[in-house]
């Protein structure tokens, strides 16, 4: 730890052929901070975090975590790619949930949450049982820890996810839109699992389409738009007092979409 942003991104570019993702990204994550990433489909939120957690490289800019710079080394005066297992080693330290929550079916609820503290860490089995149920506990699903994935729910999957995800106590949790797979009535519970994270200080980037959970959960909300940060700032300023025309109209639009799922709630 270095006393300075837990995740540093500094102008990050990334490419998929003649089209830039990413178009020179600079961002500060703080020890603790939940930034939630908003913005139109295309425009660049999964990517962001897919390069945080280097399953895509950049190619060009800087990503440090802890002052460490991600996926790279200084070689004769420039840089040089690391090899996978240092880039492994740098990965172990972050984890991410995606929208489709890929357990491994022939494990345990359980196993599937002590396998990366077991094989990656280094932690006696016993040790990260006996965690596993006080995370399984904390998402409410400690009665299902020997049962097999296909037992549960898409809601209770993605919950243990989340259990395996911070189970290895990582310094940063990407979200990839956690909730977009999930039937509409099984959201809540994922949503209610994340913020009870979040009030316990653990430092996350989610992207999300869930404007109330940015709302209400979001340290800082960062809007974004053909891969660039065009706005970024308390959620309490950027929904109320938008500076940018992009923006409006981005929450006019799911302000709409709200409204409208609302009255046929309530017409139902
Ligand atoms: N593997 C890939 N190969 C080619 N183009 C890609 C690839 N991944 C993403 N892109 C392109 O990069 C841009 C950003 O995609 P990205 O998935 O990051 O957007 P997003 O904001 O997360 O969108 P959504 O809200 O729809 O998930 C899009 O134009 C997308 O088509």
């Amino acid at each position: 730890m270095t006393g300075g942003p837990a995740l540093r991104l500094r102008g990050v570019r990334k490419n998929f052929g003649e089209h830039a993702a990413l178009d020179g990204v600079s961002l500060d994550v703080q020890e603790g901070e939940v930034v939630v990433v908003i913005g139109p489909s295309g425009s660049g939120k999964s990517t962001l975090i897919r390069c945080v957690h280097q399953l895509d490289t950049i190619d060009a800019g800087a990503i440090y975590l802890d002052g460490e710079l991600l996926g790279y080394e200084q070689h004769r005066g420039g840089l040089r790619a690391l090899g996978a297992r240092r880039v492994a080693a740098q990965r172990s330290r972050m984890s991410m949930v995606f929208q489709q929550f890929n357990l491994i079916p022939h494990f345990t609820v359980l196993r599937n949450i002590t396998e990366a503290p077991v094989r990656v860490h280094g932690r006696p089995r016993a040790e990260a049982e006996a965690e596993g149920m006080e995370l399984l506990e904390r998402v409410g699903l400690a009665d299902r820890a020997h049962h097999y994935p296909r037992q549960l729910s898409g809601g209770q999957q993605q919950r243990v996810a989340i259990a395996r995800a911070v189970a290895t106590k990582p310094r940063i949790t990407l979200f990839d839109e956690p909730t977009s797979a999930l039937d509409p009535e099984l959201v809540d519970d994922v949503l209610a699992v994340m913020r009870g994270l979040a009030e316990e200080g653990m430092t996350m980037i989610v992207v999300t389409h869930e404007m109330a959970f940015a709302r209400e959960v979001a340290d800082r909300c960062v809007f974004m738009e053909s891969g660039r940060i065009v706005e970024s700032g308390p959620p309490a300023e950027l929904f109320t007092t938008p500076s940018s025309p992009r923006l409006r109209s981005f929450l006019a639009r799911h302000h709409n979409a709200e409204a409208f799922a609302s009255t046929v709630e309530s017409n139902s």
